[in-house]
């Protein structure tokens, strides 16, 4: 290797001070550096800085904020009319939610769930249908109201079974389709997925149905099932297929396009200061090696904090994912051992003082997520008096020595059990890092149990977190395997077992949707972490689904993600306001 000084056996633990440090190591390193694995020739962005500052949408905000208003208000007395009957009422939230516009009624969505809870019966749903029971068992979990899954009583037989006869019922089997990914653990509702997608499956082929409602099927058993789909990534494909469907709910359609014009504005706004931070620290272009991925990663923040009043939080969780993404690429590709034993060391210490040991990349990089890091914190504190530093700092620590224990393993040519290798993928897919940001970004009290939680593998957390590693793995190992990476939870699972790739891939999915069921509990129970939080902590899983749903979505830039992007920030909707 041209610069050996660099691949020296390593002998530091991160607690130790490395010791074989010298001012020409360093002079070496910043000469020399080759990457240590061939880079994987990530493309620049396609969405440039010129891109993001010509983004524009010039719409009058202020005439159509007037009309949205307007509009809401007739949606409201919709809401909360007394005599409208309780599925009717259903399928309103349920478009509402679909269409992106839950923040606007959110007050009126609780009071009618509670009127409904007030005169429904839930053991006898005689007379009732299986579409509006699956609505209402659907949008109650959501909400976090714990209903029973012996609503569904009625339509299962002696023996506990969906009876059969229920499954020629294509809009009731399409509900419960929906409804059962709103399963808890150990419950039998689970089993109507099976039924019901193999059911709506035969009836699709044996063409029982008209060519509407098949192609309605289809969209439902190809696409992501609502519960783990991102409304805020999907809302102009939801509002186009709204748009088709008659009869729709005209009010509702206008305000949805304007709503999503008005959004759009805003993230435009947003996007731009981002990107002038992005362009100040540099380091697209003194790291080129490493994916340069603002926009995505916009996107992606949009996803977990879909709420529009939450600016600061789009922004700030786009800054930790791109500088997450860098330390990603130092450790995965770039860095030597050595020089990244320092670097975990220099973020363990969080102290200035230490950059001197580092190669000149790793002092930009270690400052800008000094800077950054630090940057958030005093904000939280200027504005709430909050002192997350130490919790922000530490998670970055367990992300660096993580990454460095996959490093040594990946060097020593090492695959570990599947177990002991989950155990720290699960850390170094980045959700202790975004999640302990987020906490302190949009909690209002702060708690020392879930803080403790945020280090101690707590299960909801874990539960979030190993979705999204196994997601990510699904959708990104291929590419991984091609360049000669081991580090990933498929190939540790396929060495431990010799099972095939297939087979393993299968076996995921079934771990994935555990995982989803002990998630699903938080939603209606009582525990350590604030609702809001809770609702983070899914929406990463739900980001992660949308984001990988067609292959490597964030890696490869591909014309799926273009074009979703582009989507959301690019194209407005024509609407009746001028
Ligand atoms: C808005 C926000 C904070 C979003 C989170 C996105 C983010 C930065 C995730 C971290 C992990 C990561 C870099 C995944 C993709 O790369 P990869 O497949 O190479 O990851 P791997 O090396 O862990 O497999
Ligand atoms: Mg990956």
């Amino acid at each position: 290797m041209e610069n050996s000084v660099w691949s020296l056996p390593y002998c530091l633990s991160t607690t130790q001070t490395p010791s074989r440090f010298s001012s020409q190591l360093v002079a070496d390193a910043n000469k020399h550096h080759i990457p240590y694995r061939t880079p994987p020739n990530f493309q620049p962005s396609p969405f440039t800085r010129e891109f993001i500052q010509s983004l524009g949408n010039k719409l009058p905000i202020e005439t159509l904020q007037e009309t949205a208003r307007k509009l809401e208000e007739k949606v409201r007395v919709q809401i909360n009319g007394t005599n409208m009957e309780s599925l009717n009422l259903l399928e309103l939230i349920d478009d509402i939610e679909r269409l992106g516009l839950s923040f606007k009624f959110e007050e009126d969505i609780n009071k009618a769930l509670l009127k409904i809870i007030s005169i429904e019966n839930f053991e006898d749903r005689i007379g009732k249908g299986l579409h509006e029971t699956a609505l209402l068992f659907g949008i109650l979990r959501r909400h976090g109201f714990d209903v029973s899954e012996d609503i569904f009583m009625s339509f299962k037989d002696e023996e506990g079974k969906f009876k059969a006869e229920i499954s020629n019922d294509v809009e009731g089997m399409l509900s419960l389709y929906e409804a059962s990914y709103l399963s808890l653990e150990e419950e039998s509702v689970w089993e109507a997925n099976a039924f019901s997608r193999t059911h709506l499956m035969n009836l699709m082929k044996e063409g029982l149905m008209d060519t509407k409602m098949a192609e309605k099927v289809r969209h439902v058993l190809e696409g992501l099932p609502y519960h783990r789909s991102c409304f805020r990534l999907m809302a102009r494909e939801c509002i186009n297929r709204y748009d088709k469907i008659e009869p729709h709910n005209l009010l509702l359609l206008e305000l949805a396009k304007l709503d999503f014009n008005m959004q759009q504005s805003s993230y435009q706004n947003e996007l731009k200061e981002l990107s002038r931070w992005w362009w100040d620290i540099g380091l697209s272009t003194k790291l080129k090696f490493a994916r340069d991925r603002l926009v995505e990663l916009y996107i992606w923040s949009l996803a977990i904090f879909p709420e529009p009043h939450l600016p600061i939080c789009h922004k700030e969780l786009t800054k930790v994912g791109q500088l997450i993404t860098i330390i990603d690429d130092i450790y995965d590709i770039y860095g030597t051992l050595d020089e990244l034993e320092l670097f975990t060391y220099v973020i363990e210490r969080w102290n200035v003082n230490s950059i001197n040991t580092l190669p000149d990349y790793l002092v930009l990089c270690f400052l800008a997520i000094y800077n950054t890091v630090n940057g958030i914190a005093y904000d939280i504190f200027k504005e709430r008096g909050i002192k997350c530093l130490p919790y922000l700092t530490k998670s970055w620590s367990n992300l660096c020595k993580a990454y460095l224990q996959e490093a040594k393993w990946f060097h020593n040519k090492i695959i570990p059990p599947f177990n002991e290798f989950l155990q720290n993928a699960r850390i170094l897919i980045s959700g202790g890092v975004i999640l302990t940001h987020s906490y302190f970004l949009v909690s209002k009290d702060i708690t020392e149990q879930v803080l403790h939680s945020l280090t101690n593998h707590h299960d909801m957390l874990s539960s979030s977190f190993t979705i999204f590693r196994l997601t990510n793995d699904l959708a990104t190992s291929t590419d991984e395997i091609e360049r000669g990476e081991t580090s990933n939870s498929i190939i540790s699972y396929m060495h431990e077992t010799t099972l095939p790739e297939e087979n393993v891939r299968r076996y995921f999915k079934t771990l994935i949707d555990k995982e989803w069921r002990i998630l699903n509990k938080y939603l209606v129970m009582d525990s350590i972490f604030p609702k809001s939080f809770v609702q983070v902590a899914i929406n990463l899983v739900r980001s992660a689904h949308c984001i990988y749903q067609y292959g490597d979505g964030y890696g490869r830039q591909d014309n799926i993600s273009r074009r979703r992007i582009e989507s959301l920030l690019v194209y407005t909707f024509p609407t009746n306001v001028s």
